[in-house]
């Protein structure tokens, strides 16, 4: 497990993400356009912007679930534009969703292990041929699913069906799967979307552990300004699909482009 102090505003840290001139279109409709961004080693980088302005369409285009029409997304240094989700997931990008995706009538530990799929080999075959290199697949698998269930202190509810828990602990569930993936880059849409005070706090401690234990870089959407500048080095607001303002947070929150596209409220 690798260990990352987090990376100074201006460092030449080396880029593992970068963005230059990404448009994605719908039709008529521009959904993103322009957009520039670096993420370095090791950052947490915030995105905001009013609803419609282009967030989830950017990750989208980053992911490979809509490639964008112009532009180019590298990661660590390589080219992966319009390269499938799949992927772009298996080169180490990890996502988790705006509206939960877990799988109902399933435990939180079955939900987990399913973000290990994309290191899992294709499995008849070769438990029939080389079981033992399944079997130690299958123990490295729970190796892994088991540091997080830990590190996100999910032990005691790890035989529940996910169903049921509060908003909170699905959201966590949903980082654990993400994380078992071993991502060098986190996407985290909405993460702390319903939660109270706490929650959130907890929330912020684990994406700030996750960085510091586990080397991820972190691209967080997030309408919570003060989770935002509490947690974020750097940030970029959008509106209308453009870029407004990118910079510390702390400055960026006080843009007055950034303070009038809040105030002008959603676009959708
Ligand atoms: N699949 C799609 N087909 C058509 N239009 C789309 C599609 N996805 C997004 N859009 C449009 O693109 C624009 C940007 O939407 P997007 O969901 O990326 O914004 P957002 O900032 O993530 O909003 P929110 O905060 O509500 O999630 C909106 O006008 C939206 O209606």
């Amino acid at each position: 497990m690798t260990t990352k102090t987090k990376t100074a505003i201006g460092a030449d840290d080396g880029a593992i993400l970068e963005c230059s001139g990404v448009e994605r279109r719908f039709g008529g409709i521009v959904a993103v356009t322009g957009v520039d961004l670096v993420i370095r080693q090791g950052e947490i980088f915030g995105l905001v912007g009013p609803n419609g302005s282009g967030k989830t369409t950017l990750t989208n285009a980053i992911t490979g679930f809509y490639p964008p029409n112009e532009g180019k997304v590298r990661l660590a240094g390589k080219d992966i534009t319009g390269t499938a989700p799949h992927k772009v997931a298996k080169l180490g990008v990890a996502r988790t969703f705006q509206n939960l995706a877990l799988f109902n009538g399933m435990s939180v530990l079955d939900n987990i292990l399913l973000g290990r799929h994309i290191h899992m080999s294709p499995g008849v075959l070769r438990t029939a041929l080389y079981w033992w290199a399944a079997q130690r697949e299958e123990i490295e698998n729970r190796k892994i699913v088991e540091e997080v269930i830990e590190f996100l202190q999910l032990e005691s509810i790890r035989h529940e069906l996910v169903d049921g828990l509060p908003i909170g602990l699905k959201k966590r569930v949903e980082l654990a799967r993400a994380l078992v993936a071993e991502p060098q880059m986190l996407i985290l849409d909405e993460p702390m979307a319903g939660m109270n005070q706490e929650e959130k706090g907890y929330m912020s401690r684990f994406i700030l552990d996750a960085r510091a234990e586990r080397g991820v870089s972190v691209l967080l959407i997030e309408h919570h300004m003060d989770v935002i500048t509490g947690i974020c080095d750097r940030m970029l607001a959008l509106n209308y699909g453009e870029m407004i303002a990118s910079g510390i947070p702390k400055e960026v929150v006080k843009d007055p482009r950034v303070i009038e596209a809040y105030i002008g409220g959603s676009h959708d």
